[in-house]
């Protein structure tokens, strides 16, 4: 059955036009009906002072900036009708799915490594209901966004993402977020095993670690997974694709 005969069903044709981003290694066109922008872990823990990250000792000076071109591209993409998807990282209060010693998360999570040297700390991290996971006050999601929990570092990975996805025709994926290396990059990958075409605003996007960890995930992408764009690039490609009478 074709879409355009359900009950209900309002097609919008402003947003089936297709617009062309600039970005690395080539220009990428783009319909934004078929389009979402995916905001990786933006809570707590991974952009504020005190939270995960910063316990753990990572160098967090750079989320803020970060968290200002997320906005604008967020407002861009609402306003040209672009899906916004927020991961949410974590797990329930007692960390039953974060995995016991029997999983490498257990070995691997900062976030659980933190808590074991610091007891102080149990049940404060990347718990479901705390601070720590809660999304940052700046980037709240707005009515019709959607949320996918997740509990590793691919939100492709035992979720519903990828049903979401088809269920609305989407084949384009914008990631930002943090942290490029981990989350961002896990992601992606996913992304294009499962036939959809990434691009990283690697602007919007900051990296766990050494500086030379946001080029390496920036080459991979261009290289291999997908493509490399600027929020000031996608900004003004979906603006095209906007509603005229959303600008008045
Ligand atoms: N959101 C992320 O990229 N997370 C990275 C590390 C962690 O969650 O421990």
């Amino acid at each position: 059955m074709s879409e355009a005969v359900v009950a209900g069903y309002q097609p919008r044709p402003e947003l089936t036009k297709s617009v062309t981003l600039p970005a690395r290694p080539e220009p990428i066109t783009l319909k934004p009906s078929e389009t979402a922008v995916v905001v990786v872990d933006m809570q707590n823990a991974y952009s504020t002072e005190g939270g995960y990250v910063d316990l753990a000792g990572f160098d967090i000076s750079g989320a803020k900036g970060t968290i200002a071109n997320i906005k604008k591209t967020l407002d861009a993409a609402r306003e040209a009708g672009v899906l916004v998807l927020y991961f949410q990282n974590g797990w329930d209060p007692d960390y039953v799915e974060a995995g016991g010693p029997g999983s490498p998360n257990w070995h691997k999570s900062n976030a659980l490594k933190t808590m074991r040297k610091r007891p102080e700390l149990q049940g404060k991290l990347l718990a479901k209901g705390t601070w720590d996971y809660a999304i940052v006050d700046e980037l709240q999601p707005k009515p019709g966004d959607i949320l996918v929990p997740k509990s590793r570092y691919s939100g492709f990975f035992n979720t519903n993402m990828d049903s979401v996805l088809r269920a609305r025709g989407i084949r384009n994926l914008v990631f930002v977020g943090i942290a490029t290396n981990v989350c961002v990059e896990s992601s992606l990958r996913d992304a294009f095993h499962l036939e959809y075409f990434g691009v990283m605003l690697e602007d919007a996007t900051h990296h766990l670690g050494p500086d030379f960890i946001q080029q390496a995930t920036v080459y991979n992408v261009e290289k291999f997974f997908g493509w490399v764009a600027t929020v000031n690039d996608f900004c003004g490609a979906i603006g095209q694709a906007a509603p005229a009478d959303a600008a008045e």
